[in-house]
């Protein structure tokens, strides 16, 4: 599934009408393709209210008053900032108009069952001028069912924060920050902003419509057929050998657990050896969680000195360390290996020097990107795709950014965002779990960017799998050890 970037859009829709396919053409497949969505919506004695903008998207909610009024629902056509001032858009009020179809005067104590938010669309800068804004609270505080074309107004389509000054602080839904949509009919495809937040919150259940533009993007969903077509299958002749052993340099006598649970992440997704280069306190808890694990004893020590264990085809550093000027040095040592490379937590510091023989995987929470990068969680949060993708290529490192839609982000432009998991997963360790899943899943796929999308988007799944049948709250990163069971089982039963 395609993600689209307001430019992106802007460029295929230049592109189209070079070609011969009018702006005019667009928006009428725009608003028959909205028309066959929401009609089934709306019961015919319903009073409908289309709010239109001056831009496209108010175009948009022209062409769909059309095809409503002409199937013979109650809608009323209002352009509360007054009439359109884009070509196409006003090339479609007039062939409304000849219609015998007529434009309402907005009368705010009228009362709608539905009101269809077509104001502002990818055109969107912000702030928010005080018209619209009285509008989206108006809409905001009517018993109504809300849908919005495109993007809900008062969101922007790349990015996620809303109000682009000091409120903006202020997490919680704002009745005049943006239209707080049930539904949202997002044209040719989503835009980055539906994953991001707090504009997330605003969007509703989402669909596409399709206006018979070309589908490409650089930026996609990840879905779990593609996770079922890469995930490596295990022959019948298969030996611990086959899938390679991994290193994890995880642990410390302060921190233990970190690497007990990174272990039980490794051991779970198919790596045929597990050597845990760790301190001796962790590696006795650790035998006792995870038996197959070998050790490496005063692990970070030795390895930051340039020793480093023979044939291991995937390495991990980060969870549980305490000691951060060994753990550089240690990644120095590895950056040295031509094997992929996961840095995590207590190893995930600025580096003037990124550059390693095998591919980098960095697993920042936005905290640890914010140290990485010098910019506000805040920031971050709201510019996540475009901040990780810059990243990526600035570094040739590929960038995990986690939190809810984590973000993968490879040197070649190549972006995902990930649909799977939920709060559960905001816990210590989680992350921990996820590490030794991908050193694992690594160590066993042939194609590094496909091991990275399948450990992110199957640790996901985990907690989604977790919830149906407990809660969010009970979950801990060592139900890992039951959950990888169960997932992979389905993974692997649907390749
Ligand atoms: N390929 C496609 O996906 C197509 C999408 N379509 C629709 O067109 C809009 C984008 O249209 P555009 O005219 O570029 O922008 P907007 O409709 O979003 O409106 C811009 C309009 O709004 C004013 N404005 C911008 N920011 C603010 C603000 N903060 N406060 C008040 N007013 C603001 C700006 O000055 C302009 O006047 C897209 O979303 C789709 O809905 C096409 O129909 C077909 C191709
Ligand atoms: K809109």
């Amino acid at each position: 599934m395609y993600i689209h970037q307001a430019e992106q859009i802007k460029k295929i829709d230049n592109q189209a009408s070079e070609q011969g396919f009018s702006l005019f053409s667009l928006m009428e497949n725009a608003g028959r393709g909205l028309f066959e969505k929401i009609s089934p919506l709306l019961k015919k004695e319903n009073q409908t209210l289309i709010l239109c903008g001056r831009g496209n998207n108010g175009g948009d909610g022209v062409v769909l008053a059309r095809y409503l009024k002409q199937a013979g629902f109650h809608v009323s056509l209002v352009f509360p900032l007054s009439e359109p001032k884009t070509k196409t858009a006003k090339q479609h009020l007039d062939y409304y108009l000849q219609q015998d179809f007529t434009v309402e005067k907005w009368n705010t104590n009228d009362r709608y069952d539905v009101i269809i938010d077509c104001l502002l669309g990818i055109g969107t800068k912000l702030p928010l001028r005080s018209d619209v804004k009285n509008v989206v609270s108006w809409c905001n505080q009517q018993d109504a069912l809300r849908i919005a074309v495109d993007i809900p107004s008062g969101v922007q389509a790349d990015r996620g924060d809303l109000v682009v000054s000091e409120e903006s602080e202020q997490p919680n839904i704002q009745l005049n920050h943006a239209f707080l949509a049930d539904y949202t009919f997002s044209l040719h495809g989503y835009k980055p902003s539906i994953f991001l937040l707090p504009s997330g919150k605003y969007f509703g259940k989402t669909d596409v419509v399709s206006i018979g533009l070309k589908q490409t993007s650089n930026v996609n969903l990840l879905t779990e057929e593609s996770v079922w077509k890469t995930f490596p299958k295990r022959n019948d002749a298969a030996h611990k050998g086959t899938f390679g052993t991994s290193l994890l340099v995880a642990g410390s006598d302060e921190m233990p657990g970190s690497a007990v649970l990174a272990a039980i992440g490794a051991i779970r997704s198919g790596t045929g050896k597990l050597i845990m280069a760790t301190s001796h306190l962790a590696a006795t808890t650790i035998a006792s969680r995870v038996p197959e694990a070998t050790f490496m004893l005063n692990g970070l020590e030795t390895i930051s000195e340039g020793e480093v264990p023979e044939k291991i085809i995937a390495a991990g550093i980060g969870p549980g360390i305490a000691d951060i000027t060994k753990a550089q040095k240690a990644v120095d040592e590895l950056m040295k290996l031509d094997i992929p490379l996961v840095i995590d937590a207590g190893a995930l510091r600025e580096r003037k020097d990124w550059h390693a023989r095998g591919p980098v995987i960095i697993t920042p929470h936005p905290g640890e990107f914010s140290r990485l990068t010098g910019r506000s969680v805040k920031e971050i949060q709201a510019n996540r795709i475009k901040l990780a993708r810059k990243f990526s290529k600035k570094y040739d490192l590929a960038v995990v950014l986690k939190g809810k839609y984590s973000i993968i982000a490879f040197p070649n432009g190549e972006t995902f965002v990930n649909p799977t998991g939920n709060s559960g997963l905001a816990k210590g360790g989680s992350g921990d779990v996820l590490t030794g899943m991908l050193v694992s899943m690594l160590a066993t796929h042939d194609n590094y960017q496909d091991a990275v999308k399948n450990a992110v988007y199957i640790h996901g799944l985990c907690a989604d799998i977790w919830i149906e049948k407990y809660s969010e709250t009970s979950m801990v990163a060592s139900d890992f050890a039951q959950l990888l069971p169960e997932v992979l089982g389905k993974i692997e039963g649907n390749r």
